[in-house]
């Protein structure tokens, strides 16, 4: 298996404080991997540097190699391959222009984007291209903007907190729909999250952060093993209380 992103000792600051602190890691064609950690442990910034979309009043170092090519200090849109969706789905689309026009501004085809909404489990495609982004579900918006991102063809997703703002219900579609897009033959996907829970029933690896750092890089399975005393399994552990495991 071929390495799709490499991240070399990342560090973001902004002034004299460390934000991001010397991290490194990996993701490999078509793996889904889940970047987990508390509020303000830098998953953002982090995301935002692989993406070149890092305020510009912030200092980066280190190196970002997309296919074996460092891609660090590039535009986003030179990060051909690269493609991302948020939990701010209102931002993404224009409010006044319905939906199936913004997928052709975006240069695709109305019978492709209707495929692939079908592919992310829409079964009325035609109704959603038709409607205007308020006449649909915070699901379906965040299932809309996961085509738009499916339609360029990426070697690798970056799903930053896609599901946050979603209901329980949502949050299963929209995972289904991210299983549907990536995995072996498809997109890799960096699935960013605080929940564990569900980030364990669609990653295989995870990596956890903490105060900037990456403090585990470990499969699902020895993950949810850790009963130590340590940051990492106390995290599970809060984890599997909220899931009810343990009661
Ligand atoms: N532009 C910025 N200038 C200064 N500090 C920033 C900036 N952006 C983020 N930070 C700080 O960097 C830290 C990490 O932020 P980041 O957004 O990466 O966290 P996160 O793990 O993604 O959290 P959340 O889950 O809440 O989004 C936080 O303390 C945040 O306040």
């Amino acid at each position: 298996m071929n390495e799709v992103l490499g991240v070399h000792d990342l560090r973001v600051a902004a002034g004299r404080q460390q934000l991001v602190r010397g991290v490194s890691f990996s993701v490999m064609e078509g793996e889904r991997l889940a970047l987990l950690g508390a509020s303000g442990s830098g998953k953002s910034l982090t995301a935002e540097s692989l993406l070149g979309t890092l305020h510009a009043r912030l200092s980066r170092s280190g190196v970002v190699e997309f296919e074996g090519v460092d891609v660090t200090g590039t535009l986003p849109q030179d990060r051909a391959g690269m493609a991302a969706v948020f939990q701010a789905t209102a931002t993404a689309l224009n409010p006044l222009m319905r939906v199936g026009r913004q997928f052709r501004l975006a240069g695709h085809e109305h019978r492709d984007a209707a495929e692939t909404l079908v592919a992310l489990d829409f079964d009325d495609p035609d109704r959603v291209l038709a409607s205007y982004p308020m006449q649909l579900s915070g699901g379906q918006l965040q299932r809309v903007c996961l085509a738009m991102a499916v339609l360029r063809r990426p070697r690798i997703l970056v799903a930053d907190e896609p599901t946050s703002a979603l209901d329980t219900v949502s949050q299963a579609e929209v995972v289904r729909a991210l299983r549907a897009a990536t995995g072996p033959g498809r997109a890799a996907l960096l699935f960013i999250t605080h929940d564990v829970a569900l980030a364990s029933g669609l990653c295989d690896r995870a990596l956890v952060m903490h105060e900037g750092t990456i403090v585990a890089d470990e499969d699902f399975t020895t993950l949810l093993g850790r009963t130590g005393d340590d940051y990492v399994s106390r995290l599970v552990a809060a984890a599997r209380a909220m899931s009810g495991v343990d009661s």
